[in-house]
Parts: C-alpha cells; structure tokens; sequence
C-alpha cells in the first residue's frame, strides 16, 4: 500500500465533496451515497483511475472503511468499479455455496455522482509489499512465506472460481485485515478479465494480447502477448512468494528491460538456475511446482490441490508450524516473542482453518 498522505484541495473541512472529481478530496470533507454520509479521515492511495480514502460514517458507527473512487471518463465510465462490483458480489455467492473463508473484501455501500463513482468497502490494513519493507532485512520467514503463500494462492483459486483471472498478482495487491491480521485479501481487479462467455464455456484465446500488469511478477505468456489463463495467475504467484522470502528478491529484480526480464524468466526453468532462485525455499519441491505450473495450458484446470500439498509438505519437511503467527504478528503486543517460535507441525489445526 502506498504511503497514506493528506488529501489536499481548495475546499474547506466539513464541506461536501460531491460535486468535485473526487480525487483531491480533503481531510474532513464528505461524501453521500443514498443512504449514508461518509467523513473522509485520510487518502490511502491514488492513481490515474482515482484515489482511495479511509472514511467513516457521520454519525459514526464506530468502524472505518474504505472509499474508492473512480473518476468519470468520456469512454468507458466506471468500468473498473464496475469490474470490482460485480467480481465481489459473484465472489460472495461462490464462498457461500462452496462454504469458504473469503479472501475478498466486503462492499457496503455505492454512489455515482456527476464526475465520480465509488464503492465503500472493507478497510484492510497493509499491503504485503508494506509488511515485507517494514522486516528488518525485508523479507518474510519462510513459514509466514509458506502461510500466507497458501493464503494467496486461495484467493486466486476463488477467483478462477467464478471465472476471473486478475493478471497483476503482486504483493502490492494483498493486503491483511484490521481485526484479523492473519487473513489475507486479494485487491485490485482494475485489469481483471472474464475468461468465460456468457454460457459459461472457456473463450477462445486471441491471436494477439498486449502486456498487461507489473513486468516483474508477470507471466512468461504475458511478454510474450500469448493469451493469459488461470496458470499465469499461479505463475505470477510463484514469483511472488519466492521474493518475498529472498533478501536479493528475483533474478531479474535490478533489470528494467522487457526483452531481458522474459529471457532471465525462461533461464531460471534449467535445473541449476532454478534452484539457486528458490535457494531461500525447498528448491526441489518449489521447482516441481513451477514445472507443473509450465505444464498447464490455456485450456487447463489448476490442481490448486496439488499445489497446497506441496507447500504444506515443504512446511512438514522445514519444521515449520503454519498456524504459528506471521512475521508482523509477533510484533504485536498480544505476543510474548518467546513462546512464539513453534518447530512442530500442526496441520490439522492448520487444515481446519484452510481448506
Ligand atoms: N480495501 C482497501 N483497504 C485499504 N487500502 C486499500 C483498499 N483498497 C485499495 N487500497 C489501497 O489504496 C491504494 C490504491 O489502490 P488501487 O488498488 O486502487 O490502486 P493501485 O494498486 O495503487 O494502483 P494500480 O491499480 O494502478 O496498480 C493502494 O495503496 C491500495 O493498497
């Protein structure tokens, strides 16, 4: 998550931002939906597309939210939100019926004004990106890499549940809960796309499909403009969690060129190279993942199960407890640090919760 900062405008406190595009909204300014009047208490992010604020109701109901905004554009109006709305929604069926924790935030309320539209929604807290900078030698301990590995990667198979690969799968777009900071929520589906058509059958790949995404954590079919299926979001995934467990990050990490970055990408697929990137990890069992995952084509379904059963074996073999408590949770108060590091798997404690 960015760095929050204060909004700034013009506009003094207490006024009503409705009429202004909705990005330099101020501190203490506010906002109306039909039902509601949300304060603004500080902008948490903001980009091309609009901004995102932390608000509150007035009167307060005691919790904080989060408001994005999307600005008004000549073409293609609100199509993002749009996406997010109808991703989120779909998202709390599928858990509901296939009885799943959901990775997903809530949507509690939404409004379209005459130069923006947004969505309130769960406030989370910081983004993995954040967690990992805030370690002292910023990177995860494997078994909070292995954790919250298993954690993404459920997010991703509740995505592809309904349909939906989300194409820019990066720490920057996980963040945890404010109350449950071992809950991991997937964000972002600003470039989300349906792989299905309406009768539910899998569309045809286009000959030729611009890159989407951030070059870093991007699939190999990404540089190379081959259409993206559910395998890309996993391979985009197995770059993440081998970062965020490496004090030198990816081999390409320094690299800024396209070209070079996918050519580094396909050399890390030779057996040497591929246990030097996943050194920090269980090479073996992480490279028998990426080999898999290079299996899959468009057209085929994910074994996400298989995938678990490898990272929870890695857990096993490294003594690692995946019920323990994440990295930043040990910097909790509530947490004595001397009875936290725990050698002894627990996986039917970890099981119940999971899967
Ligand atoms: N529900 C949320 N709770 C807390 N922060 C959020 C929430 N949703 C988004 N954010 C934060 O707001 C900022 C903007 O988010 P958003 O996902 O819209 O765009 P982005 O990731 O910054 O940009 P881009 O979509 O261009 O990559 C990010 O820092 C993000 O972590």
């Amino acid at each position: 998550m960015k760095q929050a900062s204060k909004a700034s405008s013009e506009e003094p406190e207490n006024s009503c931002a409705d009429e202004t595009d909705g990005v330099n909204i101020k501190d203490g300014q506010y906002v109306t939906t039909n039902t509601k009047k949300y304060r603004l208490i500080e902008l948490l992010g903001k980009g091309g597309y609009g901004a995102v604020y932390k608000v509150e109701t007035e009167p307060s109901d005691g919790r904080h939210y989060a408001m994005k905004i999307e600005k008004a554009r000549e073409k293609a109006h609100n199509n993002k939100l749009k996406m997010e709305v109808s991703i989120i929604k779909q998202i709390a069926y599928y858990v509901t019926e296939t009885k799943q924790k959901s990775h997903f935030v809530q949507i509690y309320d939404r409004a379209k004004k005459a130069r923006f539209a947004l969505i309130v929604m769960t406030l989370c807290g910081d983004s993995l990106a954040d967690l990992k900078k805030k370690r002292p030698r910023q990177m995860f301990s494997l078994g909070t890499t292995y954790g919250v590995g298993l954690q993404c990667l459920k997010a991703i198979e509740q995505l592809h549940g309904i349909g939906y690969i989300h194409r820019d799968i990066k720490p920057g777009n996980y963040a945890i809960g404010v109350e449950d900071r071992r809950c991991v929520f997937i964000l972002d589906f600003g470039i989300a796309r349906n792989i299905f058509n309406a009768k539910r059958e899998l569309k045809a790949p286009r000959i030729k499909v611009p890159f989407r995404g951030t070059v870093r954590y991007a699939a190999i079919n990404c540089h190379k403009g081959i259409e993206l299926g559910t395998k890309d979001d996993c391979e985009s995934w197995l770059y993440m969690i081998t970062e965020i467990c490496t004090i030198d990050g990816l081999p390409w990490r320094g690299e800024k060129d396209r070209e070079r970055i996918l050519q580094m990408k396909v050399n890390v697929r030779a057996p040497q190279s591929s246990k030097n990137m996943f050194r920090a990890m269980h090479p073996a069992n992480m490279a028998a993942i990426l080999k898999y995952v290079d299996s899959l084509t468009y057209a085929d379904e994910v074994d996400y199960n298989y995938i678990y059963t490898v990272i929870e074996e890695c857990a096993r073999v490294g003594r690692l407890d995946l019920t323990a408590p994440y990295d930043w949770e040990l910097d909790d108060d509530k947490y004595d640090r001397t009875t936290t590091t725990t050698t002894t798997t627990n996986l039917s404690v970890y099981k119940s919760t999971f899967r």
